[in-house]
């Protein structure tokens, strides 16, 4: 279970002094998630969750509050931080920085394929929150661009076969000479996965887990979403969902000159990210964390497929 902190009735107490939140009527651990502790909070006034932020510097939490700020003010469903009486909404609890956020409701569909009405809704909610990101004012250079990618497939070279050093090395130097520099682009979330949003009803109630969040070219946030979505056990793409994803963004957010020519370099290089980021976490587990490794082999394989596109 991921609650690497744990927090007492007393410390919870004096830290909700600081809010107008009322008095606290339940903490509840939250086993998923692996970087941070969660809890479910229910107080006098509402649901929310309450985040002990495990290993994120200080610094760098704000970028994060102020972006789902900004974009639940433009009707994304996404958690609203709780400012506290000062007007901050990070603050500190045992020790470490913590926020409380708006509690979503609804859950997710992972482990089971997404119906066309879902891949559709979340096709318009992405363009919706490309376009709402707009005029955010912090600059956060995705930190998990071109330059991750070569850094992470250097220390990983000792660790994998030639033939995996090889496929990598090939899409680097690919990938090396596709030109992105003039792509739209704004935030993106760079992490919409399955177990990341939340539905009610067939409609998308929440998008969660902002932490991967970044600025980097729109369409590759695509490209991470069709992966992750529309992908069957084999790397191929399930037709019928990507035709819907694409149209429904393509309907709310509308491509410019330009841009869908780099659509299948960016599907490799959202397959390279997430082949990248799994094998990272296998090789070089963080001390202190309980991570659920996820499969690297499922994203080598959609890395395949995707080569053949082009
Ligand atoms: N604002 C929220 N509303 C509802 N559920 C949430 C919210 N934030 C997190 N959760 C739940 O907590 C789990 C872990 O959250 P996540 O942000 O993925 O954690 P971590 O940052 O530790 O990876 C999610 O899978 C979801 O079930
Ligand atoms: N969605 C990624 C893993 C990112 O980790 P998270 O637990 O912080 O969402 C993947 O599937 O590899």
């Amino acid at each position: 279970m991921s609650v690497y902190t744990s927090v007492s009735d007393l410390e919870l107490a004096q830290f909700l002094r600081d809010y107008d939140l009322g008095g606290a009527r339940a903490l509840t651990g939250i086993s998923a998630g692996v970087e941070n502790s969660n809890y479910f909070l229910d107080t006098e006034k509402g649901h929310f969750v309450l985040t002990l932020f495990e290993r994120l510097p200080r610094s760098k939490i704000p970028y994060f509050l102020d972006l789902t700020e900004w974009l639940s003010l433009r009707g994304i469903p996404c958690p609203r931080p709780m400012h506290t009486l000062a007007g901050n909404s990070l603050s500190t609890l045992c020790g470490k920085p913590a926020a409380i956020v708006q509690r979503l409701r609804g859950t997710s569909i992972e482990g089971r394929a997404p119906s066309v009405a879902e891949i559709s809704a979340l096709g318009t909610l992405l363009a919706r929150m490309h376009l709402a990101g707009e005029g955010f004012p912090e600059r956060h250079p995705n930190p998990a661009g071109f330059s991750w990618w070569q850094e992470t497939a250097r220390h990983l070279v000792p660790h994998l076969s030639r033939e995996d050093n090889a496929l990598i090395a090939e899409e680097l130097a690919y990938q090396g000479t596709r030109d992105r520099t003039n792509l739209p682009g704004g935030v993106v979330h760079a992490d919409l996965f399955p177990d990341n949003v939340l539905f009610e009803n067939g409609r998308i109630s929440g998008t969660i887990d902002f932490y991967y969040a970044g600025d980097d070219v729109w369409l590759y946030d695509l490209a991470v979403v069709a992966n992750a979505w529309c992908s069957e056990t084999d790397g191929h793409f399930a037709p019928v969902l990507l035709r819907a994803l694409w149209d429904a963004y393509v309907a709310t957010r509308p491509l410019q000159a330009g841009e869908e020519v780099l659509w299948f370099p960016l599907l490799r290089a959202a397959a390279l990210r997430f082949w990248l980021l799994r094998l990272d976490a296998i090789h070089f587990r963080r001390p202190g964390t309980i991570t659920q490794c996820k499969d690297p082999e499922e994203y080598r394989q959609i890395l395949l497929q995707r080569r053949r596109l082009v």
